[in-house]
């Protein structure tokens, strides 16, 4: 009986030209299949996105050197860091309701205090969940978080003091 022959963008066919393989062609019984894997090699086909189920703790350690370079420049993917989760923006930049300009200006580097500014947890399950690559440690933010004053007013509404 033959089989299904699945073809995958990481595998490279050697037969001979006169045969051209068939995505999904049925194999005679007995014909050997001959298919060298070839891995391609991304600078990133070891940075794949992770399912959303898959917890922080368990995101696999990229060394904030790796991050650095992946300033969408060229051929490189565009990651950003939230607090120590490492995010690959690279396609979601075009969607980003804030503009694709203010993504950029971050390009692998930490932008959590301005991240959790703009949006909250409910963004970060929905959208951002689905754009992890890994977590890291070290990777710095290009702009120092501005100070601010709290515990200075009083809580509640007392004018009728
Ligand atoms: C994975 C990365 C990001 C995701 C998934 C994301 C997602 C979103 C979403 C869903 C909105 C619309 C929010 C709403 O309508 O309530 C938004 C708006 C916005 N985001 Fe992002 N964002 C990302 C990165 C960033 C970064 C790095 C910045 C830098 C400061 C940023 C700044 C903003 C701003 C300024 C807005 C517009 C807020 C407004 O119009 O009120 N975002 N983003």
């Amino acid at each position: 009986m033959g089989r299904i022959r699945l073809a995958s963008f990481r595998a490279q066919r050697t037969l001979p030209k006169e045969k051209p393989m068939m995505v999904n062609e049925k194999l005679d019984a007995g014909e050997v299949e001959q298919i060298e894997c070839v891995e391609v090699k991304t600078e990133d086909s070891t940075n794949p996105f992770l399912p959303k189920r898959t917890k922080e703790k368990d995101l696999p350690f990229i060394p904030p050197t790796e991050v650095r370079k992946r300033d969408g420049k060229g051929d490189s993917r565009l990651w950003i860091v939230v607090d120590t989760v490492v995010l690959d923006v690279t396609e979601y930049q075009n969607q980003h309701p804030g503009g694709r300009s203010i993504i950029a200006g971050f390009r692998g580097q930490d932008c959590s205090w301005q991240w959790w500014s703009f949006h909250d947890r409910t963004i970060w399950q929905s959208i951002a969940g689905s754009l992890r690559v890994g977590r890291t440690v070290g990777v710095e933010n290009p702009h120092r978080r501005p100070r601010t004053i709290v515990g200075l007013r009083k809580h509640g509404f007392d004018d009728w003091d």
